[in-house]
């Protein structure tokens, strides 16, 4: 078992990798975006996927590995795929609406497409399935909760395991004696205490929804907020719910949808644009202050994906006043760009900032492949 085809379908894109496991050698990658959109290759997911299984008549391939996005109380770990397993994932779909229909669909067509191949499913929230249960509750009736589901979940964790790995690795220090802040910033964002490699607490909850400021979503917010929404200003569920996972967030704060555009317009003086990376940049301040206290200490603190890997200004602004942490950038060394883990702190400083590029889709095609070689 040595070529997992990875497919890590997205709310709006599917990523692809076609992978060699013990050589991590490439064989084919890609992605379609901007799915539904004026100009795109796709009109919709299921056209999407159904060009990039066509893309693969002649490679080798022997396993299919899924990214999905929530995998509810019931999957802690990746899993082999079969009926039964798919309709687990099927009922999971109100939890995680922009991701796991998506997912699914990707499921679906792979199966239908390579019947003969072992598809596993690797989870966002197996990274999280242990967080302690002071972090994982929300203060409400337990009883109610529980028979719901309702708590923290966490995502992004096929990321935090392998940046965490990386950076452990960069250090040359076990990551069993660390301590760090992984900031996962790509259009969903969010962060993670991780403490000797497991996640003791993170910013996103029961849904991707929670925590930080995010390319279109609110992250934090009263949930008074809601309900004066729906009193006084005549908004009904479905109404909310674009509200606050498509139309807020940086999109909300300035019409642009993605950091890139952000700091162009910035640069070309819009004000509205300034107070929204303000924002932004306020409440990773607050988590980064919030899990230094829960992690009694740091030892590092990682930036990855699209933003955090690309953004020097988000970097920055993001540790601006947080010297008395331990927390100080070489401004010079951050300016730099280069697509492997590197260290952007100043050599004095006592906590190591690092950025550690991530990769989702060979973590995925080294879960599955574990899988599959465990049965
Ligand atoms: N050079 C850059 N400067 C600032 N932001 C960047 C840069 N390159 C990519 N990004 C941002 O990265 C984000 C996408 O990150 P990515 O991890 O690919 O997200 P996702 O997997 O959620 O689609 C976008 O907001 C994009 O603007
Ligand atoms: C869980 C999540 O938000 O994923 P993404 O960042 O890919 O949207
Ligand atoms: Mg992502």
């Amino acid at each position: 078992m040595r070529s997992v085809f990875v497919l890590n379908t997205g709310s709006s894109s599917v990523k692809y990798r076609v992978v060699d496991v013990e050589t991590a050698e490439v064989a084919a990658t890609g992605v379609i975006d901007r799915i539904g959109e004026p100009g795109s290759e796709a009109r919709d997911h299921r056209s999407a996927i159904a060009q990039i299984l066509n893309r693969f008549a002649g490679l080798r391939i022997d396993a299919v590995g899924h990214r999905i996005v929530h995998g509810g109380e019931r999957f802690v770990t990746a899993t082999v795929i079969d009926d039964e397993v798919e309709r687990g994932i099927e009922a999971l779909a109100p939890l995680a609406p922009l991701h796991n229909p998506p997912g699914l669909l990707g499921i679906r067509a792979a199966r239908a497409a390579l019947p003969e191949l072992a598809q596993v499913a690797v989870f966002d929230t197996a990274f999280h399935a242990a967080l302690p249960e002071a972090a994982r509750r929300y203060a409400i009736d337990t009883e109610l909760a529980d028979r719901h589901g309702i708590r923290r979940y966490g995502f992004h964790g096929t990321s935090y395991r392998i940046v965490s790995e990386r950076a452990a690795a960069f250090l040359d220090r076990p990551l069993g004696e660390l301590r760090m802040i992984v900031l996962h910033l790509g259009n969903g964002a969010s962060a993670a205490a991780i403490a000797g490699g497991r996640s003791i607490d993170t910013s996103m909850g029961m849904t991707p929804l929670e925590g930080l400021v995010m390319g279109t979503r609110s992250g934090d917010i009263d949930p008074a907020v809601l309900l004066y929404l729906q009193r006084n200003a005549g908004l009904d569920t479905d109404q909310l719910d674009v509200l606050l996972n498509r139309h807020s967030g940086i999109l909300g704060l300035s019409g642009h949808i993605d950091m890139r555009g952000l700091t162009d317009a910035i640069d070309a003086g819009e004000e509205s644009a300034r107070r929204a990376l303000d924002i932004y940049l306020h409440r990773l301040r607050h988590y980064i202050g919030a899990y230094a206290a829960v992690l009694g200490g740091l030892d590092a603190l990682v930036f990855t994906a699209g933003v955090g890997e690309n953004s020097r200004e988000v970097r920055s602004g993001a540790v601006e006043g947080l010297e008395f942490l331990g927390l100080r950038i070489d401004e010079t060394a951050n300016a730099e760009r280069s697509g492997v883990a590197r260290r952007i702190s100043a050599s004095d400083a006592p906590v190591a900032i690092l950025v550690v590029p991530t990769d989702e889709e060979l973590q995925i095609a080294r879960e599955t492949a574990a899988v599959l070689a465990a049965r």
